[in-house]
């Protein structure tokens, strides 16, 4: 069983309230739940697996704690990490920028060597364009709790559920 820390930084508490969810869903594995506000890089050093989660925030923009903490993610080497990132946003207000800060997690770790895994069918989402979205496929989870919260909880358990092999 791989050791797992969920990392999540949250304004308004959405990624918070996802990052916990997560976290009961996994607790057979005893995750490790941290938030990036901290600004501690220990839980990416430590764990075999890294699920991330942010939202997107000033249009386009990672959110604030996330943004403090980039100079240091840009140092750290996560070859050998696997990561799975979910971003919170609002497809609604913001059709154009969908979840873009879940795209720019994406594009730095691959950068520093991570391997991602828990890629989402853009079935069943409604917006015009994200930096998340590459190859026909959002690198990670969409989930939008102001929008469309309801669809939330299914939206997590199902993406936990494909995640599970590459727990073990
Ligand atoms: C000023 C502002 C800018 C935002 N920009 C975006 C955006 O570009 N794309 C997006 O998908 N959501 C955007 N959002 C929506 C937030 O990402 C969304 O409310 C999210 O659930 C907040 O999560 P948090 O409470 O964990 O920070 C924005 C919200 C505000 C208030």
């Amino acid at each position: 069983m791989k050791s797992i820390a969920i990392i999540y930084g949250s304004s308004t508490e959405h990624t918070k309230n996802a990052a916990e969810r997560i976290a009961e869903l996994l607790a057979d594995y005893s995750p490790t739940l941290a938030d990036i506000y901290d600004g501690d890089e220990t839980p990416f050093l430590t764990h075999d697996v890294l699920i991330l989660g942010v939202s997107t925030w000033g249009v386009q923009d990672l959110q604030d704690d996330w943004n403090d903490f980039y100079p240091k993610l840009e140092k750290l080497d996560l070859t050998g990490k696997t990561v799975a990132l979910f971003g919170l946003g609002d497809a609604s207000i913001y059709p154009s920028s969908y979840v873009d800060a879940m795209g720019i997690l994406y594009e730095i770790v691959i950068q520093k060597g991570a391997t991602v895994i828990g890629e989402v069918s853009p079935e069943g989402y409604d917006f015009e364009y994200s930096r998340a979205f590459k190859d026909g496929k959002f690198i990670g989870l969409p989930l939008d709790d102001d929008y469309e919260p309801d669809l939330t909880e299914g939206r997590i358990i199902n993406w936990i559920e494909k995640l599970k092999p590459y727990l073990e």
